[in-house]
């Protein structure tokens, strides 16, 4: 795994948007062979989709063969829903880049069968070949997607309940009011984030710091399902200062010195 520490939110932000333009450029997509490209919400990943569509609207990268799925979505919430994380997509992201819309893919949290629309979510990336590049945050106790702590390190896409730390720390999107927050969601698993190509994870601020640790330090545990990235070949994390507090300094320094020596940001994993 890499672990690349950058000084601040807007370093993070450029490195992974500049990061994912490279791996589109260079993978050279088509019609008929494009790119398919795992994509967050969450406040973290807002900086990088600035990123990328000031990446895109300076030329330097296009998303017209780029097919996106989405990690997530709220149940019981109609997708028009300010919070939902179809309108998150697209006023954050989609509708300032040249994607074509039936090239995104995001789960209906309102699919009258749950469970057809993952299994159907998860046939059609398999179809696509899989995804090339998911990019994820996480939350304060570790979870990536909405693979609350103990989901099964292998789970598929499915409907998982919310945990209440999940609730209270997103109830500041929904007036600061728990009981608005959608009590459960559709996510990907895990399984399905590792299966990706490469999996980008970003990690910011003090309060991601114990999970950042138990991502990087501590064993594959599924109360911490970002270590799962432990055992993925090619994981990625990209991290500022303050996501680093709880880390021992042996791990600071040897992560420092050896990104320090990376030349080629695609050699060293
Ligand atoms: N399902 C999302 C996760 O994908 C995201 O990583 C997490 C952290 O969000 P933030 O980036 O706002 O801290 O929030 C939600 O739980």
């Amino acid at each position: 795994m890499r672990l690349i520490i950058e000084p601040d939110y807007a370093h993070i932000s450029r490195w992974a948007a500049n990061y994912i333009a490279h791996k589109i450029n260079a993978f050279g997509p088509t019609p008929e062979k494009p790119f398919v490209l795992g994509l967050p919400t969450g406040s973290t990943p807002l900086g990088t989709y600035k990123e990328l569509i000031a990446l895109h609207k300076a030329g330097k990268v296009s998303f017209a063969d780029v097919v996106t799925f989405n990690m997530d979505e709220y149940c019981g919430i109609p997708k028009e829903h300010p919070q939902s994380y179809y309108t998150f997509m697209w006023t954050n992201f989609f509708s300032h880049v040249d994607i074509r819309p039936e090239n995104v893919n995001i789960l209906n949290g309102n699919a009258p069968d749950p469970a057809a629309e993952c299994a159907a979510y998860e046939a059609k990336i398999a179809a696509l070949g899989g995804i090339r590049l998911f990019m994820g945050g996480i939350g304060p106790d570790g979870h990536i997607a909405f693979n609350e702590p103990a989901s099964s390190l292998t789970s598929r896409t499915r409907m998982k309940t919310l945990t209440l730390d999940t609730i209270i720390a997103n109830s500041r999107f929904f007036d600061n009011d728990v009981d608005k927050v959608p009590k459960t969601a559709l996510t990907v698993g895990v399984g399905t984030i590792m299966d990706a190509d490469e999996v980008l994870i970003l990690v910011n601020g003090h309060g991601k710091a114990r999970a950042l640790r138990h991502g990087i330090e501590e064993g594959v545990n599924h109360m911490w399902t970002i270590s799962a990235l432990q055992r993925h070949p090619h994981g990625i994390i990209v991290c500022d200062e303050d996501a680093t507090a709880e880390l021992k300094v042996g791990t600071y320094k040897y992560f420092k010195d050896i990104e320090g020596k990376n030349l080629d940001p695609d050699t060293q994993l």
